[in-house]
């Protein structure tokens, strides 16, 4: 019985991975019975009879018709029967109607009687997959407020100044730095401070709403707002409002020489994208304007519209 060719039917179709095995000319010489179910599932057009269908040809139809893992697939079996590659491995979405799922393809060659077989598998890792997501999007989250994280702020911000670069429109970018944190903490305690900055964030994303804004956590009690295809005048004003807004959270901070609760302060900067300029002046400009926002008394916006070769400074 071990040695029969129905022992080794039955075991190949029980496994999950659905199994073909092609000839050198890509035409379909066995298939298990998970690979004839999947076809059935999902209505391929060649479900009934794979014996009669050319796996090449499908995967050429399937490039032809605009889809780029058939391309890849196609390449990748023909890079193996050629010898080219010994082995062939290709992650791919294939999501149907009512989910997300993804596979990985495996082709790998043996002979028999001279004649060269390549098998052809095809395992779900959707589970696999979609953890690795969750772990990527809580990567770019941070912890405390769970808004954005600098890494995230940093790469987001890259893509809004390409974006803005390309349509010739300006960028404004906000650094927050709360007032006086540190008198808060020592006189409250630190699970106080957490507290204070769990509000903040959440005030912040009702000021980055629109698509092209993002709030994020840049540091300590360092916040950071992007509000792409914005102008100085238009952030000045958003500015001005969550100051007032933070202030109007009326969080006690007794110590503070300024008012007798948590205020913030903001360096504020307009630019338009060019060739010559990059983020990182963007934000070197902002930290500046922050600076001198701390060292005029704080509870401020200090803002600069910088334009190639000039820039208009202002207060409030
Ligand atoms: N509770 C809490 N405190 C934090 C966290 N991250 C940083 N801090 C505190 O934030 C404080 C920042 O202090 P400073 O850099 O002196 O700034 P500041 O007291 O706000 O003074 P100015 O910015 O000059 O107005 C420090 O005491 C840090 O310990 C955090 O996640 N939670």
């Amino acid at each position: 019985m071990e040695d029969s060719n129905d022992f080794l039917r039955l075991i190949l179709d029980s496994i999950a991975e659905s199994i073909a095995v092609i000839d050198e000319l890509g035409d379909i010489r066995f298939v298990n019975h998970s690979w004839s179910q999947f076809g059935s599932d999902n209505e391929c057009a060649a479900a009934q009879d794979w014996s009669q269908v050319n796996y090449l040809s499908v995967c050429d139809g399937a490039a032809l018709a605009g889809d780029e893992f058939g391309a890849l697939a196609g390449a990748g079996i023909k890079s193996v029967i050629d010898q080219t590659e010994a082995y062939f491995n290709l992650e791919y979405p294939c999501h149907s109607d009512n989910e997300q799922r993804w596979f990985i393809m495996r082709v790998s060659p043996f002979s028999l009687n001279k004649e060269h077989f390549f098998v052809i598998s095809h395992q779900d890792v959707t589970e696999r997959k979609l953890a690795e997501k969750a772990v990527e999007k809580l990567a770019r989250r941070d912890g405390l407020t769970n808004i954005y994280n600098r890494r995230a702020f940093d790469e987001i911000l890259n893509e809004q100044w390409l974006q803005c670069l390309s349509v010739k429109q300006p960028i404004s970018l906000a650094v927050i730095d709360l007032d006086h944190f540190k008198l808060l903490n020592d006189t409250y305690g630190h699970q106080t401070g957490d507290d204070c900055l769990i509000a903040v964030s959440a005030l912040l994303k009702n000021f980055a709403r629109r698509t092209g804004d993002v709030c994020a956590r840049y540091g300590g009690e360092e916040f950071a707002v992007i509000w792409s295809y914005t102008t100085l005048l238009e952030a000045q004003s958003l500015s001005q409002a969550l100051l007032e807004e933070i202030r109007q959270l009326r969080i006690p901070n007794e110590r503070s020489p300024i008012v007798p609760y948590m205020t913030a302060s903001i360096g504020l900067v307009e630019m338009t994208p060019n060739r010559i300029l990059e983020t990182r002046d963007l934000i070197a400009q902002a930290d500046d304007l922050l600076y001198q926002a701390k060292e005029s008394g704080r509870n401020k916006v200090s803002s600069l519209i910088v334009i190639p070769s000039t820039a208009i400074q202002g207060q409030n």
